[in-house]
């Protein structure tokens, strides 16, 4: 989609202001009108109501792994559809009131995500300290800093015994809500990316580039010996090679799992669609969420058989043996 276009919509995005939410929208439509969600749901339900256009929300990142709330809240509901990504390297600084020692740190508010990318670092640098889960890591710096709400658990600011003294944030966010940096660079793993979803309700499926992907949902057959290859045959014997694969509890009854999965290509490639039809007879739920252009625009490897042009030869072919 044209730049010009990407501006004038709205975008749900999670929020508050300073989270890397924010940086990736910016990232990827920088004059575009905005308005920030406290969590991954309400930014997603606010697409599925109509409130706003689009909504950009984490969907994985290459330390904790998928987004559960966006993996989850894509999954079932009102259909939406993935039709950009965009990708951030993530980088955390340890921020908190001015006058704080790192002595003083008990605990640490920040996302889940967030913690888990820093908890080996924070293990040396405030020895004990707790984590108070935070709907993001900007509404931590937030809470901490006497802005909005305060994470679960969290007394609020200003009290006397703050129940978290610090907050790991993003690099630029510290100064914005006036906390001081107390340690940078603290993630466990330099040069982490995290992968940000752009999100839609159906009818657009941006054109295909040559690099791209499709993501889906997809339920296997009860208690089917081989189910799970059954289902992979039919991306494998197209030629067609997932980038992600990663299984989510259906949450009707223990065992019970959805496989959510990213396939290189889109949706009109002949062997994409030919291996969405396959999966369409074979499992009892398939779920379109999207075929869109690679953030790192590199082109899909099409293996030898595998183009449109042979599909469409084999058709011919077959129509020409009844001819
Ligand atoms: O909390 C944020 O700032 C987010 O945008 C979610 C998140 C948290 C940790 C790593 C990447 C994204």
């Amino acid at each position: 989609m044209m730049q010009v276009e990407q501006d004038q919509i709205t975008y749900a995005f999670l929020g508050p202001v300073g989270t890397f939410t924010e940086a990736a929208l910016a990232r990827y439509a920088p004059g575009a009108s905005r308005q920030a969600m406290p969590d991954v749901v309400s930014a997603l339900e606010a697409v599925r109501t109509g409130a706003v256009d689009r909504a950009i929300v984490p969907m994985e990142n290459s330390v904790e792994g998928g987004v559960a709330a966006t993996l989850d809240t894509l999954a079932s509901g009102a259909p939406l559809v993935v039709v950009a990504e965009v990708l951030v390297e993530i980088s955390f600084v340890l921020a908190a009131r001015p006058g704080t020692a790192l002595a003083d740190v008990r605990s640490v508010a920040t996302h889940p995500h967030a913690w888990a990318q820093c908890r080996r670092t924070m293990s040396e640098l405030v020895p004990g300290a707790v984590h108070v889960p935070a709907t993001s890591t900007a509404a931590a710096g937030a809470a901490l800093a006497g802005e909005g709400a305060a994470p679960a658990g969290g007394s609020a600011p200003g009290e006397a015994g703050l129940a978290f003294q610090a907050a790991l944030v993003a690099p630029h966010t510290a100064a914005d809500y006036g906390l001081e940096v107390l340690a940078d660079g603290v993630e466990d793993n330099p040069g982490a990316v995290t992968r940000f979803v752009v999100v839609a309700r159906p009818g657009v499926v941006p054109e295909r580039t040559g690099a791209d992907k499709t993501t889906l949902l997809v339920h296997l057959p009860h208690n089917a010996s081989g189910a799970l290859v059954t289902m992979l045959e039919q991306f494998a014997t197209r030629g067609v090679n997932l980038s992600r694969i990663e299984s989510r509890p259906i949450g009707d009854a223990l065992g019970r799992y959805a496989f959510s999965m990213d396939a290189e290509g889109h949706i009109d490639d002949a062997r994409v669609a030919a291996a969405l039809i396959g999966l369409h007879r074979v499992c009892p739920h398939v779920v379109f969420l999207g075929s869109y252009p690679r953030a790192d625009r590199t082109p899909t490897h099409v293996p030898p058989g595998m183009r449109d042009e042979d599909f469409e030869a084999a058709r011919a072919w077959v129509r020409g043996l009844r001819g």
